[in-house]
């Protein structure tokens, strides 16, 4: 187990290449399920456990993948030799539920453990589950498992989703690439990582119409090539180290960040006094002395403001000028960071799915717990504007889903280190 070490009080200044978005990624990955030929994806955040973890579910299934490059990857699935997840890979990352459709699709037969809740959430399966059974697959759970069979293949068929999902918009696309026939699905997701695997599954031969609206019509091809793509750029990423500018009263410029990717967010940096304006390779984001204003957030899907920034929007708002109201409707447990930020001496009350938090002019550095991927980054964040020391255990948490973090926060001048934790 390591730590990350924090002397806070440093406005962070420098450059912060954006990696490749996790999110974008691991969809992708799962998408070679759907070709034997091989699918060459580059800028993928390959450093990430969740990138590792995804390869060996991969693997497992009989697909090879290779290496061929610093953030390079070649997926070949030439024969699926096995259309079975265990619970011991599925449980290690939820995202391993996406091999679902594409192995129904190609092999008419797929048996994935039900991925189960985890620390933000019950994250239930259904809407992956009917969307595919409205492509005529017949679905059980037996055992922990999620049972799928389509023996004759998939057909196409309207898929109306009640309300957005994004795994379950990928799932249901990536099967309906191979299916016989049209799909449509209503109502689905239009987040930016939905739309680099629609793109992806269009350089591989499939018809997509609609990408980037909240219907997407699928024309079925009977077999999918290999393609080369590139993931995009991290925007949750993006929007951390913004916010890293923002609450040490810094100037940060990322690189191959993307401003059309974060409408919601750059709107409400605006408002608390981020300002974050398009430069030559990226984005350029500043804050203003350290002391934003208050401003009240809502998560949504996609435009809006992301379940994925909550954490990090929250501890910035521990330092503004007077009170925000922070709205969680994605997940109904997202707020376990709220009891380490407190323990910082940040001001926060939780009604239910609202946290009320009235800025202070300080925080104190503290010995704090990552409970989950984007709180950590919160904590971070908190640890970077605080006075003294804060040290953050449990890092592994972070290395799900941000690439050498204390690297690039220690190039802009954190004063940041990682270490063995005996602890
Ligand atoms: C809409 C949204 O912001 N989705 C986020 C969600 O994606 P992820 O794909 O993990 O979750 P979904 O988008 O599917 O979940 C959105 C909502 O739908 C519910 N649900 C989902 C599937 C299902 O079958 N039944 C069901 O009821 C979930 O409990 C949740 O309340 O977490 C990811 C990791 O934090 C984020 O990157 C995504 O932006
Ligand atoms: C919670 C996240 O990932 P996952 O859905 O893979 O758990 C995240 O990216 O913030």
């Amino acid at each position: 187990m390591e730590r990350i070490c924090i002397q806070g009080g440093r406005a962070l200044a420098g450059r912060i290449p954006i990696s490749g978005a996790k999110n974008a990624a691991l969809p992708l990955m799962a998408a070679s399920l759907l070709t034997d030929d091989p699918l060459h994806l580059s800028n993928l955040p390959d450093t990430l456990a969740d990138i590792t973890t995804l390869a060996t579910v991969l693997e497992h299934h009989g697909v090879r993948t290779r290496r061929t490059g610093p953030g390079a990857m070649t997926l070949q699935a030439g024969r699926i030799e096995n259309a079975r997840a265990d619970y011991d890979l599925v449980r290690r990352m939820r995202a391993s539920v996406l091999v679902l459709g594409p192995l129904l699709a190609r092999q008419g037969y797929a048996e994935v453990s039900m991925p189960g809740g985890c620390a933000i959430g019950t994250r239930p399966v259904d809407l992956h589950l009917r969307g595919l059974e409205a492509l005529g697959a017949t679905i059980e759970l037996r055992e922990g498992y999620i049972v799928a069979r389509a023996p004759r293949g998939l057909t196409g068929g309207e898929v109306v989703f009640p309300h957005v999902s994004v795994g379950a918009t990928e799932n249901v696309l990536m099967a309906a690439a191979l299916a016989r026939g049209t799909t449509r699905l209503v109502g689905a997701a239009r987040e930016p990582e939905v739309c680099d695997l629609a793109h992806c599954l269009m350089a591989m031969g499939a018809e997509i119409e609609g990408i980037g609206t909240d219907v997407l019509t699928v024309h079925g091809a009977r077999e999918l090539s290999g393609a080369s793509h590139a993931v995009i750029p991290d925007r949750i990423e993006a929007g951390t180290y913004a916010m890293a500018a923002g609450i040490t009263g810094g100037e940060l410029e990322l690189i191959g960040a993307r401003a059309a990717d974060l409408p919601g967010v750059l709107d409400k940096l605006a408002e608390v006094g981020v300002e974050v304006t398009a430069n030559g390779d990226g984005l350029r984001a500043r804050g203003q002395g350290g002391t934003p204003a208050a401003a009240n957030v809502t998560t949504e899907p996609y435009p809006g403001f992301p379940t994925d920034l909550q954490a990090q929007f929250m501890a910035l708002m521990t330092l503004a000028r007077g009170e925000s109201v922070i709205t969680e409707t994605i997940f109904e447990n997202r707020f376990l960071h709220v009891c380490e930020l407190e323990r910082m001496g940040a001001d926060i009350r939780v009604e239910g799915g609202t946290a009320v938090v009235h800025g202070r002019d300080h925080l104190d550095g503290a010995p704090v717990m990552a409970s989950d991927l984007r709180a950590s980054a919160g904590l971070v964040l908190a640890g970077l504007a605080a006075r003294g020391e804060t040290v953050l255990h449990r890092v592994y948490h972070l290395d799900r889903g941000y690439e050498r973090l204390v690297d690039k926060l220690a190039a802009c001048g954190a004063a940041i280190t990682r270490e063995p934790d005996d602890g």
